[in-house]
């Protein structure tokens, strides 16, 4: 397991799960990430490769979870099947109570739309549009009224500090504000999930340092965040922090930092 910083303290995370997964009698709100038993095989001719297998894992709302592995672990096919860009090969996997295992792409698509803001390595941002037309992309396929995709869009902006940049290009951007034009998309439909796959990756480290501040703000609004690095003090931002091993979690815990020494 990689080290975390002085000042840690972890405890084992035990999630709460009733025993038929449904839920339990009293009133208590679905999980927003419900995986049970679930695997991931790639086939390409003769060749299979598992890249999850069996993977147990419960996120209630609200948590900030880190996701943590080596090279070639499956952090990314379980990214992918978190946000609905894939479904897995064998078990379920309910997303903020429904099941969305078996979707066919337009629904995924509808779903992702609805309910996860997506934050990725290379920001993934179109470069002949600018800030503001970047981000309200979201909005123009939920079908949003043009002046409310714009002043959401100008807002979500606002929100991240790049009021005075909103007409620029990304490629006129520095990286750590186009990672801020990532998240401010990631945002702008109000998510409950936000997913982000290294986004810190490419960035320098007061940016990333700004970055994790403005994951953090989203988390305190009571957003649920997972987020995926190699980096164990980004890592340490969150409450929580996952590490799987091939295909499989190994490690799985709760993490409060200490203000004593
Ligand atoms: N489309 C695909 N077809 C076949 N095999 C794949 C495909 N995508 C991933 N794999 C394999 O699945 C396994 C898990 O890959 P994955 O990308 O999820 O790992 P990762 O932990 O995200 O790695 P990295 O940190 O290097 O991005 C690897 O063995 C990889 O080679």
């Amino acid at each position: 397991m990689a080290e975390l910083p002085l000042h840690t303290e972890i405890l084992q995370h035990r999630p709460a799960r009733s025993e038929d997964g449904v839920g339990e009698a009293t009133s208590r709100p679905a999980p927003i990430l419900d995986l049970v038993e679930v695997g991931k095989t790639y086939r390409s001719g003769s060749l299979a490769v598992d890249a999850l297998r069996g993977v147990d894992l419960t996120v209630e709302e609200g948590e900030y979870v880190a996701v943590m592995g080596p090279s070639g672990s499956g952090k990314s096919t379980l990214m992918h099947i978190l946000g609905c860009l894939d479904v897995p090969s064998s078990g379920r996997y309910r997303l903020a109570g429904e099941d969305v295992s078996d979707m066919e792409e337009r629904q995924l698509a509808d779903i992702r739309n609805r309910r996860i803001g997506f934050v990725f390595q290379q920001f993934n941002l179109l470069p002949a549009m600018s800030a503001w037309r970047n981000v309200e992309l979201p909005l123009v396929y939920a079908g949003v009224p043009r002046a409310e995709r714009r002043a959401r869009a100008l807002e979500a902006l606002g929100r991240v500090g790049l009021s005075e940049r909103v007409a620029h290009r990304p490629g006129e951007l520095s990286g750590g504000q186009q990672q801020r034009v990532s998240v401010a998309r990631a945002l702008v439909t109000d998510p409950s999930l936000i997913l982000a796959d290294e986004p810190t990756g490419n960035l320098d480290s007061v940016s990333t340092t700004d970055v994790l501040g403005l994951f953090r703000e989203l988390h305190e609004q009571g957003r649920t965040v997972v987020l995926i690095t190699h980096e164990p003090d980004v890592a340490a931002q969150a409450e929580r922090v996952i590490h799987i091993l091939d295909g499989q979690v190994v490690d799985d815990q709760l993490v409060t930092t200490g203000t004593s020494s």
